[in-house]
């Protein structure tokens, strides 16, 4: 069942990918090449058991995500999720049975900055149990990705490197607190 769920969640990825390449009149392959001939998948259930002190205990700490693209399957009934915008923490309500699309570094990197990879935490609360369901789409680990040149010009200069396996170095990264995105930012 996971895998079948998996497979979809490709599916729709990759419709994505495409719509969001047309949008900025690009050929619409232009994000999924970047992906490679054996994109990689994640998938992580994330377990928030009730916690007596959530004003002093988070279920997951302030991350933007090392995927490309991230599909979240978030629980029906208990909400948890809060993104970062202009320094303030916006609630991200639930919806049952919707999909919540949330962009990557590596999509922030392939765009050459125009889709951000925002910054997002998981609360906890003192009652309820919380589950999710994360499914992590990434580009090859062995395939070097970069700015699409389209989107590179004098008004847009390059914003990152080109990288081979963002994800190993995102967690050297993640682990010190830091972002991750910086360390290939020009
Ligand atoms: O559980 C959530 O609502 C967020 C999960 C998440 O951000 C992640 O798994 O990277
Ligand atoms: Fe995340």
């Amino acid at each position: 069942m996971l895998y079948d769920y998996t497979a979809k969640v490709r599916e729709i990825e990759e419709q994505l990918l495409k719509a969001m390449a047309r949008s900025l009149s690009l050929p619409e392959d232009s994000f999924v090449i970047q992906f490679g001939e054996r994109p990689s998948t994640y998938v992580r259930f994330n377990y928030y058991p009730p916690c007596a002190r959530p004003d002093l205990v988070i279920g997951l700490k302030p991350h933007a995500d090392g995927s490309g693209m991230t599909i979240l399957l978030q629980d029906e009934q208990v909400e948890g999720l809060q993104l970062l915008k202009d320094d303030q923490w916006f609630r991200v309500p639930i919806m049952p049975y919707a999909l919540m699309v949330n962009i990557g570094d590596q999509l922030e990197i392939i765009s050459n900055g125009i889709f951000r990879s925002p910054v997002h935490r998981a609360l906890t609360n003192s009652t309820r149990e919380r589950n999710t369901l994360a499914v992590f789409c990434a580009p090859d680990p062995a395939k070097e990705i970069g700015p699409v040149e389209e989107l590179i010009d004098e008004k847009r200069p390059r914003a990152f490197k080109n990288i081979k396996n963002y994800v190993e170095s995102y967690f050297h990264y993640y682990q010190q607190g830091r972002r991750p995105i910086d360390a290939v930012r020009l």
